[in-house]
């Protein structure tokens, strides 16, 4: 599904990345960990084309994202759910849905929002309301649900946690495990806490020094 390897990426001032290598397998769900400004983000800009890396290789889904455009790369199933969710404010739930219908025609694009609505029936009851008013776990579910209706085959999530209070991430992780399982998606996650990960993704790394080591669990 996705294998990163010996990725440098810089930000001007030294590498971020510094050969970092990751393999995701077809249905796993991974979360990558790391403090602030350790590179989480970067990352997941490098996979997504984004981000251009100096130096290594990525290949998702059989493709090179330093080759595609982006959205040719979500057209080809990678969906990526940025940091601090990036809806659309001043536009309706729906009109945020239809912005990550990329590539599907009318019937489908209706098909899968009615998959996504039954997912989030909370989205459902707000379908008119604009962005811009709802509370912040249900923009980040808007953002989860936006990157769903272009179909991804592997979705990437950048700190789905933030700002939210501690109930609602347990249900934004609980809606996680829901999607690998209900639309058969692999999952790449980056978070600060390793805590938060720990028991809800099959796989958890973490990244220091620009390359990514096994998590040592953490007693709570
Ligand atoms: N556009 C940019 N220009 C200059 N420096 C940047 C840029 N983006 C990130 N950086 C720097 O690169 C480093 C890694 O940033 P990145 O956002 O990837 O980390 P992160 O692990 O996602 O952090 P956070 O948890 O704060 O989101 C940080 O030192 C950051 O300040």
């Amino acid at each position: 599904m996705l294998e990163v390897e010996g990725l440098y990426a810089h930000h001007g001032h030294g590498p971020v990345l510094a050969g970092l290598s990751l393999r995701v397998d077809d249905g796993e769900f991974v979360a990558v960990t790391g403090n602030n400004g350790a590179g989480k983000t970067t990352l997941l800009r490098t996979i997504s084309g984004l981000h251009k890396p100096e130096r290594g290789r990525v290949t998702v889904l059989g493709r090179s994202p330093a080759h595609l455009a982006p959205e040719h790369l979500a057209r080809a199933g990678v969906g990526h759910v940025p940091e601090g969710r990036r809806v659309f404010g001043s536009l309706s739930v729906t009109d945020n849905l239809a912005v990550g219908a990329v590539g599907l025609a009318r019937d489908e694009r209706l098909e899968v929002r009615a998959r996504v609505y039954e997912m989030f029936p909370r989205l459902a009851e707000r379908a008119t309301q604009r962005a811009g008013t709802l509370s912040g776990g249900e923009q980040q579910m808007l953002a989860i649900a936006r990157a769903l209706m272009g179909r991804p085959r592997l979705l990437m999530l950048d700190e789905p946690s933030l700002g939210l209070a501690p109930a609602v991430t347990a249900q934004t992780l609980a809606h996680l495990r829901r999607i690998r399982t209900e639309w058969g998606c692999t999952l790449l996650l980056v978070e600060q806490d390793q805590r938060l990960v720990q028991g809800v993704a099959d796989r958890t790394l973490r990244l220091t020094g620009g390359l990514l080591h096994p998590d040592v669990e953490v007693v709570r």
